[in-house]
């Protein structure tokens, strides 16, 4: 039944709702000055950009401070581009034929090998990415085509690091030089992210059925095999629900602000539809668990096939990029490889349901602060390394300085800012949305007087009896979908990092060296009379954490959001 009062008219914000999501989103039909009509726009840089309709025009009735933000965020596609991103820069010419032209012939050369071709690729390929000429970023006139080439280089630059085993560890000048460039412009590091991988990666088999599961492919691969594919479809599959998911969390803040008990009781039927719509991802990693997933059940990961050939292309490290300082020195950077914790999707609920990863003491900056803009940029400070001190005092010219990115150096993470600092990870506009989203229930310190919104998680506090069950549901809900994330965690990497790769795997020696060495220290502890402990190595995401413990942490944070705890 509607319920009537004298209540004010909703404060309905500018925030496009499409009747029939199942078409394509038809830009030709909006008018000209609307924010998903104008694209693509051709920002030089992420700041400069547009008058989209952003989050604080929906969600806080002053925005003065954020006028000027585009979160590139769409009502129709989340977190995903609003078009189907480009797929390639041949006909750009200016170098960018040749750079699509390396790509290709690794992909084949990795294709033809048995074992995904890690380690394997040819001296000849690396000659070549050598000497390719320098492309140029200036002619890359729109947003999506510096995206793609982004998701190009960042591909040469893993193919060309893991080409080898070991692996390179200087990324050659004519691959960092212009990949350093893009990045700068996207607000991401020069490394495959979850942009690369995900969301700028895919293209419609049919692009009159619009952005549906059955309609999708994964474009740009390693490995061009089904189980990379189905790899990052599964993820993708996951940013599908992100529409459903920001417009009911828009709706939620615009009834936040009310919080009669109107609101009280959309708000609690907002967030069933959240928990039902979280239960639809953790449904999805629950079938991918098992085996086959996505429509009809065409997809499928092989976990030995994801562990030993394909993981290992995203590895990241701590590389030297040739020329990219200041004055065309070489920059040290490490950076961790692509992960779905990159996720805004997931960073955005966990924001909007007050599941909070912030280290609980020590050292860490508090929530306010980063809402309060004071949280660094996470882009590097960069300082030079000086000559060693043998160098300096003897007689032979000093070695050029080597500019050492410290900002980016994460190594031995913690993972107890993982969250945080997969952030920096995201296309710069997500992560500001994000930030944005955080700063919504802060002071805005250029609108003092501006109404500050109450957290979700306060508001279902002070209203137990309308909110406690539906908040307490969707809190829930984000921890079905980390059990079941653990669960895929185990089967694809867990459980294989203790099973024996194949042998033309160059992993095998390695793995076998490591396998002999345990059984002497076992045979060891035997002959000394040592009692034999269950003694279990810790094994690293691809972030680099202990991920284990990482993930039952991540798991511990969501259940303390719930009011009633479990
Ligand atoms: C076979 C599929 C997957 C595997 C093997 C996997 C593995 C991992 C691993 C090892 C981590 C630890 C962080 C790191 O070192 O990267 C992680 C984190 C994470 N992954 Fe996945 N993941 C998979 C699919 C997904 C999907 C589909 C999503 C949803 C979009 C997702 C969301 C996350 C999130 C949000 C984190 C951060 C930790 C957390 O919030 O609990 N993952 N994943």
């Amino acid at each position: 039944m509607a319920a009537t009062s004298s209540r004010p008219a909703a404060r309905r914000v500018p925030f496009p709702i499409f009747e029939d999501e199942s078409k394509p989103l038809d830009l030709s039909t909006l008018p000209s000055d609307h924010f998903l009509a104008q694209r693509p726009v051709t920002p030089p840089r992420p700041e400069s950009v547009i008058d989209e309709a952003n989050w604080a025009d929906r969600a806080r009735p002053d925005t003065s401070s954020l006028a000027a933000a585009d979160y590139d965020v769409s009502v129709a596609t989340g977190f995903l581009p609003p078009e189907e991103p480009v797929q390639t820069l041949r006909g750009v010419g200016h170098g960018w034929d040749e750079v699509e032209n390396a790509l290709e012939r690794a992909q084949e050369e990795a294709a033809s090998m048995p074992g995904g071709g890690v380690g394997k690729l040819s001296e000849g390929w690396r000659e070549s990415v050598r000497r390719l000429p320098r492309a140029s970023v200036d002619v890359l006139a729109t947003l999506p085509m510096i995206r793609r080439a982004h998701t190009l280089l960042a591909h040469i630059e893993h193919f060309y690091m893991h080409s080898t085993f070991p692996s390179q560890t200087v990324v050659c000048a004519s691959i960092a030089a212009p990949l350093v460039e893009v990045s700068d412009r996207l607000g991401l590091p020069p490394i495959l992210t979850y942009a690369d991988t995900v969301l700028w990666t895919w293209k419609m088999t049919d692009k009159s059925l619009g952005l549906r599961a059955d309609n999708l492919e994964i474009t740009t691969t390693f490995t061009s095999t089904p189980s990379e594919r189905a790899f990052f479809l599964l993820s993708l599959f996951c940013e599908l629900h992100g529409p459903s998911i920001l417009r009911l969390m828009s709706s939620t803040l615009d009834e936040s602000f009310f919080a009669d008990s109107i609101a009280l009781a959309r708000i609690a039927t907002y967030l069933n539809s959240i928990s039902a719509l979280i239960d639809e991802l953790t449904a999805l990693m629950a079938g991918a668990t098992r085996g086959p997933f996505g429509p009809e059940g065409r997809e499928r990961i092989s976990p030995e096939a994801f562990y030993w050939e394909i993981r290992p292309w995203f590895n990241g490290g701590k590389w030297t990029f040739e020329g990219v300082g200041k004055n065309g020195e070489d920059k040290v950077m490490e950076w961790g490889g692509p992960s779905a914790g990159q996720s805004s999707l997931v960073h955005a609920l966990d924001v909007f349901l007050g599941v909070d990863h912030a280290p609980r003491h020590g050292h860490a900056q508090s929530s306010a602060d980063k809402a309060n803009g004071h949280e660094s940029q996470g882009f590097p400070n960069t300082f030079v390394e000086p000559p060693s001190p043998t160098a300096a005092s003897s007689s032979k010219p000093a070695p050029p300085a080597i500019v050492v990115d410290k900002a980016a150096l994460h190594k031995a993470p913690s993972d107890e800012t993982f969250m945080q600092r997969m952030s920096h990870y995201m296309p710069g506009h997500h992560r500001a949305f994000l930030r944005h989203l955080e700063s919504l229930h802060h002071p805005n310190p250029s609108a003092p007087n501006a109404p500050v919104l109450p957290s979700l998680r306060k508001l279902a506090k002070r209203h137990p009896a309308e909110l406690g069950q539906a908040y307490d549901g969707a809190v829930a809900a984000m921890k079905r979908f980390r059990d079941q994330h653990m669960r895929l965690a185990t089967v694809f990497i867990v459980q294989q990092a203790r099973r024996e790769p194949a042998r033309e795997s160059v992993h095998w020696a390695e793995w076998e060296a490591k396998r002999v060495k345990k059984e002497a220290e076992k045979e060891e502890r035997r002959r000394l009379g040592l009692v034999e402990g269950a003694k279990r190595e810790a094994i690293a995401g691809t972030g680099g954490t202990d991920l284990v413990t990482f993930l039952k942490r991540c798991r511990e944070r969501t259940v303390e959001a719930l009011l009633q705890q479990e």
